[in-house]
């Protein structure tokens, strides 16, 4: 089977959109993407302060895109997951679980890349 899909500039814009909404929606609803989003801008503050190097930018910036990322996939499982059941479900909350798990993992690594820059 062929699905077509529409391959224009303004397809692509569209779907930019989609995306674009999708982090407003992350940064105006969630707390924990809140909290990430303002510790992102202490980061970014502390790096000109401290005048890191290149790489400890590039370092910064992948741990900074690695939590954010995880954040808004975890915020998309929990999303289906109470379209999926609404209702009480373990094997859902174990997913949940699994997937803010993945977040925390992110923000540990994050926080050790910080520590090992910034001390
Ligand atoms: N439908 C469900 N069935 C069983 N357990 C659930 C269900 N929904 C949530 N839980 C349990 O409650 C926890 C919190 O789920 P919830 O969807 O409320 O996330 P949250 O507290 O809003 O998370 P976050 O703060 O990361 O946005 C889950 O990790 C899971 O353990």
């Amino acid at each position: 089977m062929k699905i077509e899909k529409d391959h224009s500039f303004k397809a692509r814009l569209k779907s930019f959109g989609y995306a674009y909404k999708g982090l407003k929606f992350l940064f105006l609803n969630e707390p924990n993407a809140k909290i990430h989003l303002l510790i992102t801008i202490i980061v970014i503050i502390a790096g000109f302060y401290f005048n890191v190097s290149s790489i400890e930018w590039c370092m910064l910036l992948l741990a900074i895109g690695l939590v954010i990322s995880a954040e808004m996939i975890n915020t998309a499982i929990e999303k289906m997951a109470d379209v999926v059941s609404p209702e009480k479900n373990a094997k859902i909350g174990l997913i949940k679980d699994i997937a803010a798990g993945a977040v925390l993992f992110t923000v540990v690594i994050a926080v050790l890349i910080g520590l090992i820059i910034f001390l």
